[in-house]
């Protein structure tokens, strides 16, 4: 359950029994969201070109992502998942259709306000991390913060907590190029959580780690999203990665064609969201094959 809003307390670090590892900053300590935070796509249409030479990406889209839900967008290259993430993002403009966000059209927005909503309720995390290579971990995951106008101490003190509790204690001073691909990847999901966003976007976010380190990501991505109680959706060609996901939808020449939904979507392994983490205890699954526990739903 999604702890009441509480402004203005000092975020206080607390610590997980057995972990060894601070637990995220909560929304209570944070600061709360509207009750509302569904993500409604509405007949989403995205067509790319001029009328002589065009591209129909995606073609009347519609999808419900309801406060904290996991939803992975799988489909063949070409079939419109980076467009219809970047159309519930807010980051391209549809050519008909809208996005909902609580309820608020994105459409009916000024450039500026929904640039700002993109700083403060949304985060990204992209194939590989984007991070700023002069800047250390904890100035980079705090950058969303510092933008915002946080002042720059207790910026950076939210997001040594997240990167504590990805378990990158101690490399906060450590600039991208002094990490490996999965911490670098982590300090990015840090940076994606560090100002409490109501939806975590995710482009291919493993697509550039191997296979173990890939898992170990969106087990960490999963997990601090849970804690934050933000809904995520992955855009992935990985059955693997997906399979962390709640649901599954998969699309085809710019439509949604089938969707999954599965009661675990904790990637296979039996962790509860919120149990204490043996360190190493789980090994990545070795399967490719749909999970059985997914259900196919009629669209
Ligand atoms: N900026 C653009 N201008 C013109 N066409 C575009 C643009 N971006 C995407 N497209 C086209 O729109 C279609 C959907 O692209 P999109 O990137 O959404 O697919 P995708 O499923 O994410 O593909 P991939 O898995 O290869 O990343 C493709 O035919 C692509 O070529």
């Amino acid at each position: 359950m999604t702890p009441a809003p509480d402004r203005g307390r000092t975020p206080r670090p607390e610590v997980t029994p057995g972990a060894g590892r601070e637990r995220p900053p909560s929304r209570r300590m944070l600061g709360g969201m509207t009750s509302n935070r569904s993500l409604e796509a509405l007949a989403l249409t995205k067509t790319y070109g001029t009328a002589t030479s065009a591209t129909h990406a995606l073609l009347g889209v519609d999808l419900t992502i309801r406060t904290g839900e996991s939803v992975a967008i799988m489909g063949p290259s070409g079939s419109g998942k980076t467009t219809l993430l970047h159309l519930l993002a807010g980051v391209l403009a549809p050519t008909a259709g809208d996005t909902l966000w609580g309820g608020r059209s994105l459409g009916s927005m000024s450039d500026k306000e929904r640039t700002a909503l993109r700083r403060q309720d949304f985060g990204f995390v992209f194939q590989s991390g984007q991070l700023l290579p002069e800047l250390p971990a904890d100035e980079n995951a705090a950058l969303p913060l510092l933008l915002d106008g946080v002042a720059r101490p207790e910026a950076t003190a939210r997001a040594r907590q997240w990167l504590s509790h990805l378990g990158l204690g101690g490399m906060e001073s450590r600039r991208p190029g002094e990490l490996s691909g999965g911490q670098a990847q982590r300090v990015a999901i840090a940076r994606a959580l560090v100002g409490s966003p109501g939806v975590i976007f995710a482009d291919e976010p493993t697509g550039a780690l191997d296979r173990t380190t890939g898992w170990e990501v969106m087990k960490a991505l999963t997990t601090a999203a849970r804690a934050q109680g933000a809904s995520l959706v992955v855009v992935t060609h990985d059955l693997e990665v997906a399979r962390w996901c709640r649901r599954i939808v998969e699309m085809r020449d710019g439509r949604i064609v089938r969707e999954l939904s599965q009661t675990a979507g904790d990637g296979g392994t039996t962790a509860q969201p919120g149990a204490p983490e043996a360190p190493q205890a789980h090994e990545p699954p070795q399967a490719h094959a749909v999970p059985t526990s997914f259900q196919a739903v009629t669209r």
